[in-house]
């Protein structure tokens, strides 16, 4: 959370003149509701399963990028899907730029806990190995404005061999 998928993703489809998409807004889309409103009503495996769907489905799409929500590594089936449809970035942020990041903004549910910095810590301690065992490329983003992470993701992923 805050490591900046959909702030980046947006340039980046941009920049590579692609289609770009945030499972968050799809969810919300589709739901015909906000995120903190599905966490309230149907907890946070009811948003899991409306995540997982809309993660499946957006990867069967080609030429897109996708800007997944923080979670979304946590399901295998997710993990897979993403791994099989493109090449995966993993934007990595520290707990506290993602503090920083996060702090105004009130649309997180799992961040309205007293103390938001440990859960983000150890939401990160749990996701970090997953994140790391799908990304195709790891780029840090701390003390790094946007365009800079941009610029570096076109070209790590120019260097790349071809799939
Ligand atoms: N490299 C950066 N430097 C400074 N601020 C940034 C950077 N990337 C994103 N931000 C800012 O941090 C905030 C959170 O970014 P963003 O919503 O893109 O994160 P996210 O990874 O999509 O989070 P989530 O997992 O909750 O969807 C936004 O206000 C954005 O402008
Ligand atoms: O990190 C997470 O688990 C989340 C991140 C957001 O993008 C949303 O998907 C939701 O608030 C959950
Ligand atoms: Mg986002």
């Amino acid at each position: 959370m805050g490591a900046g998928k959909s702030t980046i993703g947006r340039l980046l489809a941009k920049e590579l003149r692609l289609p770009f998409k945030d499972s968050d807004k799809e969810i919300e889309q589709r739901t015909g509701a906000d995120i903190p409103w599905i966490f309230d009503v149907e907890g946070e495996q009811g948003f899991r399963e409306r995540e997982q769907a809309v993660i499946c489905s957006l990867c069967e799409s080609d030429g897109l990028v996708l800007a997944t929500g923080g979670g979304a590594v946590l399901r295998p089936q997710n993990r897979q899907a993403l791994r099989n449809c493109g090449r995966v970035v993993y934007l990595h942020a520290s707990v506290e730029q993602q503090i920083d990041r996060t702090a105004r903004d009130r649309n997180r549910p799992l961040l309205r806990a007293p103390n938001p910095g440990q859960v983000l810590a150890d939401l990160l301690a749990i996701r970090d190995p997953l994140y790391r065992e799908i990304a195709d490329v790891i780029i840090e983003t701390d003390e790094r404005p946007p365009r800079m992470v941009v610029q570096e993701i076109l070209e790590r992923l120019e260097a790349l061999a071809p799939r």
